[in-house]
């Protein structure tokens, strides 16, 4: 199967419906590809912070409306990144939305870890509690959001639930992209599988953004990269790669569970 990663620039010169347009109308292009995949945020920005309350929208609200439109305009499955959800009962959560070539919503996966120690996302968002995996037709994909990318063990659980490849939209920091590019690797290696981490690019809230959206595939080999431009990655997943690099380097069957935990010798 073939998929697109849209890095997508967020800079305060655009307006959050003008960006929401944009995008859709970028989505469009890509119907020679069976799978759009977005970053982390984009219609408000990762990190602004104080924009979150004003923009928050309900699953059903306005970046749902575009999205499902551009993915059953297009005939793509499409990940649209995250939006600020602000759920039923008030509580804001980190989103990604997930919908299939007839523009219907598969799921909803609130972002489980969340950014920002004692401020910014982590007291303003709630905590999602379940990983989520989505099977499309050619690759099961487990789904995953920047920060997410580094806390391994929910990584192993979605491998564990089946998936082949890992889809992580994300406003990734420029002055920490030495650790996105090593964690997507390390993610991948360790699972033997994809990792699709599609990242904004441009300067928001004064933090600037690493662009540097990659494809890892199963063996650790980035099978593309982008620079810090808006730009579009294309790439051909195949399942029966990550079947091969299993079957060839089995270390996932020799995984040892239930060990003691660790003896003290003070
Ligand atoms: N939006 C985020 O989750 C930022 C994560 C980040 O900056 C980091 O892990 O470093």
């Amino acid at each position: 199967m073939r998929a697109s990663l849209m890095q997508i620039a967020v800079n305060p010169e655009e307006s959050v419906d003008s960006r929401r347009q944009r995008v859709a109308s970028l989505v469009r292009e890509q119907s020679d590809v069976d799978l759009v995949i977005l970053p982390e945020l984009w219609p408000v920005g990762a990190f602004s912070y104080q924009a979150f309350a004003e923009e928050a929208e309900p699953l059903d609200g306005p970046t749902h409306e575009a999205m499902a439109k551009a993915a059953s305009d297009t005939g793509v499955w499409l990940h649209a990144g995250s939006i600020v959800e602000r759920a039923a009962d008030g509580v804001l959560y980190n989103t990604s939305l997930v919908y299939s070539p007839a523009g219907e919503r598969v799921t909803a996966y609130r972002k489980i870890h969340r950014f920002g120690f004692d401020q910014g996302e982590a007291t303003l968002m709630g905590a999602g509690t379940t990983p989520r995996t989505v099977a499309l037709p050619e690759l099961t994909l487990g789904l995953a959001t920047c920060y997410d990318l580094r806390f391994p063990e929910l990584f192993r659980q979605l491998t564990d639930a089946g998936a082949q490849g890992f889809v992580v939209p994300a406003g990734w920091p420029a002055r920490r992209r030495g650790h996105w590019t090593l964690l997507a690797r390390a993610r991948a290696v360790e699972n033997q599988a994809y990792v699709l981490a599609c990242s904004t690019t441009g300067t928001h809230a004064g933090v600037e953004q690493a662009g540097h959206s990659l494809v890892v595939d199963p063996w650790g080999e980035v099978l593309a990269e982008a620079g810090t431009a808006e730009e579009v990655l294309t790439v051909e997943l195949d399942a029966a790669k990550v079947t091969a690099t299993r079957e060839q380097f089995p270390a996932l069957k020799d995984r040892v569970l239930g060990v003691e935990p660790p003896r003290s010798a003070s």
